[in-house]
């Protein structure tokens, strides 16, 4: 996953626990293949790619359907991905990713653009998804903090 590296630092490591956490992460296109080969995955040329403002794809958590815009060649083997990774949206054309996520390090990625503008806005809601993932990930960097504190007995 994200690589960096961490310095070095004073006192207990076991006393902040929180200095580790998992980043939520939102793959977009080459984005979304790169993290479903770091997750495991594979990926393939496709025969003719997606290119344009007008590919339905379905979200298979909601069942809603989504008009996107696309622009790739290339796409994330679904069966390729390891248990844990859930594929969240397929292309209606051909049945291809469209979207993957591995909630237990708070990972999502669509293989299309939900940020084109000029077009279609169905997809807006996934940055109201990411922002949910990022506060939850806040949340739990702060309780972690307060019983780190109070374990210590500060
Ligand atoms: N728009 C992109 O990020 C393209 C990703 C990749 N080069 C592909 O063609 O599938």
């Amino acid at each position: 996953m994200a690589t960096g590296r961490i310095g070095n630092g004073p006192g207990d490591p076991s006393a902040v626990p929180y200095a580790v956490e998992t980043v939520p992460v939102f793959g977009i296109c080459m984005g979304h293949q790169l993290l479903g080969q770091d997750l495991g995955g594979k990926t393939f040329k496709m025969k003719f790619g997606h290119h344009g403002g007008n590919h339905p794809v379905r979200n298979l958590r909601t069942d809603h359907v989504e008009i996107s815009a696309q622009n790739h060649n290339y796409a994330v083997v679904p069966t390729t991905l390891p248990e844990g990774v859930e594929v969240t949206h397929i292309n209606l054309n051909d049945g291809s990713c469209a979207g993957l996520a591995f909630p237990a390090q708070r990972i999502m990625s669509l293989q299309y653009h939900p940020e084109a503008s000029p077009g279609p806005h169905d997809s807006d809601y996934t940055f109201r998804e990411f922002v949910e993932l990022m506060k939850w990930n806040i949340d739990k960097k702060r309780d972690l903090q307060l019983s780190a504190v109070s374990a210590s007995g500060a």
